[in-house]
C-alpha cells in the first residue's frame, strides 16, 4: 500500500477499533461491504502504523528497521526451552555413498568451507526504490517514499540441528483444496528428512480430520513409498476441510509421538499450524511446526508465488484456447472463461496476459458493471460488431456484488461464492436476445480439471526446494515458520506474517496495467 496523506492519519484513527470487533462486523454483512471494511480495516492499520513513526525523529528508520527485525523473527524451540541442546547437522553437503558412514557423526567442523547457511544470513524482501508514492505500485513508509531495506530469514540447512534424527517422529499433513504440486512436496519432505537419518516418518489422512478420526489410519511414508506420487496430480494423503479443533489435534500429536508437523495448505491451514505452534509453545513441548503454502489463487502475501500457481496458469490456456475457437468459429461467438481466484484475480491476470486470447479479463479487485453504456455487455456487443467474436476470462470471486447473496459457507467457514460465470452466461445471453441479435454464447469452468493436475517442470522445481526447506527449516530449531520464495531466494517467514490478510492484486501495478493494455478492455463503470 502507497503511503498515507498524513492529514487523513488523525480522521482514520478517529474510530479505534478492536481486531474481534473487526472480525464482528465483518461476518454481519455483505460481501461486497466486507471487502469495502477489510480494505478500511488494512488503511486504518497501516495508518496506525505510519501515525507511531515519528518522522522528525533522526532515528526513525533505524527504528523502524528494528520493529522490523523483531516482526519477521521466527520463532525457535529455544525461545520456549532454553536449555534444547543443539548437535552437528546430519544433512551433509558433501555426497557420500548411502551404505558409508563417514559423516554419521555430523559433518567435520574443521573443514573451511561447509555451504550451510548462517543463521544471520537475510533476504531482502522489497527490491524497488520508489521515488514517489504516486509511482505505480508505490509501497512507501513515509511521505517521501524513503528507501529502507526490509530482510527476511533465508531458508536452508544448518550448521547445528535441535533433533536427533533417531527420536524424530514426523508427520505429514495437507488441507484445503487440491493444488498441482502437493505430491512433490510430500516427496521432498520425505527424502529429506531420510537424508537426515530420520526413519519415522508418517502422513495424516485427509488433513487435520486424519487426527481425530479414528477410522483414518497413519500412512508410513519412505523414500521409496513417494518414489513414484509427483507423477500424478491430486495428494497421496489425501485433502479435506473443517476437522478437529487445535486442541485435539495437539493431544493427537503428542499421544502418536509426533515431534515434527509439516502442514501443506493454505491461509486456513496455516492459521491451524500457527494454533497448534502456539498451543505446544504454551505446554512446553519440543514440537517443529512447519508450514508450505499451498495455494493455487497465489493469495499468500509477501512471496513471488505459490507453487501450482504456474501450473494452473499453464493449464488455464487449453481452457481459453478451447473458448477461443469456439467462439471465433461460431456466427457472433462469445466464450466465457472462469478461473479460480476467490479474492484474488492473479490467475484470471496471467492467464490472460500469457494468452492472447482476452478481450476482457475481470477479476475480484476490480469493480464492474455489467449493464449500462459502460458495461460489460455493451462492450461485448462492440466486440462482436467490429470483430465478430468475443473471450471473457473471469475470477470466481469477481463481481460479488451483482449476485445473491448465499451465506452460505463450507466446512472450513470459507464463504461459498455465487457463479459469476454462470451469472455472466446468462446475462449475456438474454442481452443479445432482447436486443434481437444473435450471440452463441458458451460457458468453460475447467477449475477441478486444473486443480487436479500434475506440477509442471517450474512448479517441480519450486516444490522440490520448498520441501527441502521445510526440513531444514524444523531441524534447525524453527516452529510456526513457513517457506517461500522472495525475489528468487527462499525464505523463512513467522506464519501470521504471511496470512494477515489474502494477498489481492493492485489495480495500480504495472502488471495489471499491462494485462489492460493486452485485452484493449475499457473501465466497465
Ligand atoms: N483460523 C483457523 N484456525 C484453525 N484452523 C483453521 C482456521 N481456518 C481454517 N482452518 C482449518 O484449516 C484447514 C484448511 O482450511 P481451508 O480454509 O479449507 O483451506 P486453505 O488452507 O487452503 O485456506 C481446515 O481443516 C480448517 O478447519
Ligand atoms: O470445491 P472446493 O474444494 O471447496 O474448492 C473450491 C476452492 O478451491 C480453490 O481452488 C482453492 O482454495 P483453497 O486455497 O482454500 O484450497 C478456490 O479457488 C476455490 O474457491
Ligand atoms: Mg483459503
Amino acid at each position: 500500500m502507497g503511503a498515507l496523506s498524513p492529514a487523513i492519519i488523525p480522521a482514520l484513527l478517529a474510530a479505534p477499533r478492536t481486531a474481534r470487533a473487526d472480525q464482528a462486523l465483518l461476518t454481519s454483512v455483505s460481501y461486497a461491504k466486507r471487502r469495502r471494511i477489510r480494505r478500511r480495516i488494512q488503511v486504518r492499520a497501516e495508518a496506525a502504523k505510519q501515525a507511531t513513526i515519528n518522522f522528525s525523529d533522526l532515528d526513525w528508520k533505524s527504528k523502524y528497521q528494528s520493529d522490523f527485525e523483531a516482526r519477521f523473527r521466527i520463532p525457535h524451540i529455544t525461545d520456549v526451552i532454553p536449555d534444547a541442546a543443539s548437535y552437528p547437522s546430519t544433512f551433509c553437503l558433501k555426497m557420500r555413498s548411502p551404505i558409508s558412514s563417514e559423516f554419521s557423526e555430523g559433518y567435520p567442523s574443521d573443514e573451511a568451507w561447509h555451504g550451510y547457511i548462517n543463521n544471520d544470513d537475510r533476504v531482502l524482501l522489497k527490491v524497488i526504490r520508489f521515488s514517489s508514492p504516486t509511482s505505480a505500485g508505490a509501497e512507501c513508509i513515509d511521505p517521501n517514499c524513503s528507501w529502507i531495506e526490509q530482510w527476511v530469514h533465508r531458508a536452508g540447512p544448518r550448521e547445528k540441528i535441535y533433533f536427533k534424527p533417531e527420536e524424530v517422529k514426523a508427520a505429514i499433513v495437507t488441507c484445503g483444496g487440491l493444488c498441482p504440486g502437493l505430491n512433490d512436496v510430500i516427496r521432498q519432505i520425505v527424502i529429506t528428512l531420510e537424508i537426515y537419518g530420520v526413519k519415522k516418518i508418517v502422513g495424516i489422512p485427509f488433513g487435520y480430520r486424519g487426527f481425530s478420526d479414528t477410522s483414518l489410519a497413519e500412512m508410513p511414508l519412505s523414500r521409496k513409498v513417494v518414489q513414484n506420487i509427483h507423477l500424478s496430480g491430486g495428494s497421496l494423503l489425501g485433502v479435506s476441510r473443517g476437522g478437529p479443533t487445535v486442541i485435539d489435534i495437539v493431544e493427537s500429536m503428542e499421544e502418536r509421538g509426533i515431534n515434527m508437523i509439516f502442514v501443506l495448505g493454505g491461509n486456513g491451514t496455516h492459521a491451524g499450524a500457527n494454533a497448534i505452534h502456539e498451543e505446544c509453545r504454551k505446554s512446553g513441548l519440543k514440537i517443529a511446526v512447519v508450514g508450505v503454502p499451498k495455494t493455487i489463487d497465489n493469495d499468500i502475501l509477501l512471496m513471488d508465488k505459490t507453487f501450482g500457481f504456474d501450473t494452473a496458469v499453464e493449464e488455464a490456456q487449453r481452457a481459453i484456447n478451447s473458448a477461443y475457437i469456439e467462439a471465433h468459429s461460431a456466427y457472433r461467438g462469445i466464450g466465457i472463461v472462469k478461473l479460480m481466484g476467490r479474492s484474488s484475480g492473479f490467475i484470471a491476470m496471467q492467464a490472460s496476459l500469457a494468452s492472447g486470447q482476452i478481450d476482457i479479463c475481470l477479476i475480484p479487485e476490480v469493480k464492474f458493471n455489467l449493464h449500462g453504456p459502460h458495461g460489460v455487455l455493451n462492450h461485448l456487443k462492440y466486440l462482436l460488431e467490429r470483430k465478430g467474436s468475443a473471450v471473457v476470462c473471469v475470477a470466481e470471486g469477481a463481481g460479488q456484488d451483482l449476485l445473491q447473496k448465499t451465506n452460505a459457507t463450507d466446512a472450513s467457514g470459507n464463504i461459498v461464492l455465487g457463479d459469476i460465470g454462470v451469472h455472466i452466461q446468462q446475462e449475456v445471453k438474454k442481452f443479445f436476445k432482447e436486443m434481437g441479435q444473435p450471440a452463441d454464447v458458451k460457458y468453460i469452468d475447467p477449475t477441478y480439471m486444473i486443480r487436479a493436475c500434475r506440477a509442471n517442470a517450474s512448479d517441480g522445481i519450486l516444490c522440490t526446494v520448498l520441501g527441502q526447506n521445510a526440513v531444514h527449516g524444523a531441524f534447525a530449531g524453527y516452529s510456526g515458520i513457513t517457506v517461500g520464495i522472495c525475489n528468487t531466494h527462499y525464505a523463512y517467514f513467522p506464519i501470521p506474517e504471511v496470512i494477515a490478510q489474502p494477498k489481492v492484486l493492485d489495480p495500480n501495478s504495472r502488471m495489471w496495467h499491462r494485462c489492460l493494455t493486452s485485452t484493449g478492455q475499457p473501465d466497465f463503470i
